[in-house]
């Protein structure tokens, strides 16, 4: 079990203490304000170094090309990004999940910051759900694991004192679709013709599994009960305009647009991700974030708290269950057929799309 803070939402602020406990052995190289103007760079430290340097002068900025997420903050807007960057498709494993929440407690506790943009360094894709391989014939050890790393990511992202921006630049199947409905506001790309529309949505179904109950309602609390109860059992796929109409997405950019937050994001955006300053799903995804970061924070989580707090318990309550269903599913002797039968596929399509 995941020893993270439960539901952030109600803390304004992570204590710096409980850095010591989010990851015990996180690589992150971690770029230290000491000394302007040059940062320090200290790479490879555990949490518990990374505290103590903490407790003594504020953190500023952490990043690493390598690393599964890379991050940066714009103090002066109060906006940072965490981006994933897992190729070939963001797909969620267990250490990305890790990286996503241990990042995101980490931006939290800089107190100048309100927003965050959630991204992906990969321009046409934002994650393509779960890494099917970690369902494949896990290990009773990892399984588990994995599973509550997604929950904690769930509940980082749901509840997190922050307002959440996505910036969905691609593809957002399945668990990919779970991070955009987790945070409070969501911009789609519109596509590059016809024929390359990205597409967002719950397809579990037509992998032979089904989105377990809090993804489910998730998307009930989005869309509404009967769209979400017919979209969850075809295991619809909604391009751009109909993710629009639907209310899975808040807004779809197509055209490209030159604006003043041009420069702004050249300071904002991690080195992975210079080549989308430009691009008019992360300049829209900074205005919102801005726009966010200028109302009163208390007022802001306030009201986070009224419409998110009670599927939270309700997460909180139904947690150990759900790793138990969900372990007994996945490890059913049809569901690893499909599965298999499903990468098989994957691969494949891969391979024609090589060739
Ligand atoms: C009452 C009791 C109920 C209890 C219920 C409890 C629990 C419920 C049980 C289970 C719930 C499980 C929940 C699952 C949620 C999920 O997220 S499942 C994952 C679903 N994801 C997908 O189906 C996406 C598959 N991928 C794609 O469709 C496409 O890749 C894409 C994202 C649309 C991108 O297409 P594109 O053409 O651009 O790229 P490629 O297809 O060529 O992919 C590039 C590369 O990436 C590999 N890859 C893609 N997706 C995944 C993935 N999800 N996992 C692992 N690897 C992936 C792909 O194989 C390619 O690799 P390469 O050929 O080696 O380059």
């Amino acid at each position: 079990m995941s020893s993270t803070v439960d539901s952030p939402i109600s803390s304004s602020k992570i204590q710096i203490h409980q850095l010591d406990r989010l990851a015990p052995r996180s690589a992150f190289l971690l770029f230290y304000a000491g000394h302007p103007p040059h940062q320090t760079m200290i790479s490879s430290l555990s949490a518990r170094h990374i505290a103590r340097i903490a407790r003594q002068q504020p953190l500023r900025l952490f990043s690493s090309q390598d690393s599964l997420v890379v991050t940066n903050v714009h103090e002066e807007s109060g906006v940072a990004v965490l981006a994933m960057n897992r190729p070939p498709a963001n797909s969620l494993s267990l250490e990305l999940n890790e990286a996503i929440s241990t990042s995101l407690k980490q931006i939290e506790s800089n107190p100048k910051i309100q927003s965050v943009i959630l991204a992906s360094s990969n321009p046409t894709i934002f994650s393509a759900g779960l890494d099917i391989t970690e369902l494949i014939s896990p290990s009773d050890e990892r399984l588990p694991k994995f599973w509550n790393s997604l929950q904690q990511v769930y509940i980082d992202l749901y509840g997190s004192r922050l307002a959440t921006v996505a910036a969905i630049q691609g593809h957002a199947p399945a668990a990919g679709c779970m991070l955009a409905l987790a945070c409070d506001y969501r911009i789609m790309h519109g596509g590059h013709g016809e024929e390359h529309l990205p597409t967002i949505g719950f397809n579990e179904t037509q992998l032979g599994i089904a989105a377990p109950p809090w993804m489910g309602q998730l998307m009930v609390r989005t869309i509404g009960f009967r769209p979400a109860e017919r979209a969850l059992a075809l295991g619809t796929l909604f391009p751009p305009s109909e993710a629009l109409n639907a209310g899975v997405v808040d807004d779809v950019i197509t055209e490209q647009s030159s604006s003043e937050s041009n420069e702004v994001l050249k300071a904002l955006l991690p080195e992975a991700l210079q080549s989308q300053t430009s691009n008019p799903v992360m300049i829209k995804a900074y205005e919102e974030a801005a726009c966010y970061a200028k109302i009163p924070p208390q007022a802001r989580v306030a009201s986070k708290l009224v419409t998110r707090s009670e599927s939270l318990k309700e997460m909180q309550m139904t947690r150990e269950d759900d790793t138990q269903h969900f372990c007994g599913f996945i490890t059913h002797e049809v569901v690893q057929k499909n599965l298999m039968k499903y990468v098989e596929k994957m691969k494949q399509r891969g391979k024609a799309k090589k060739s």
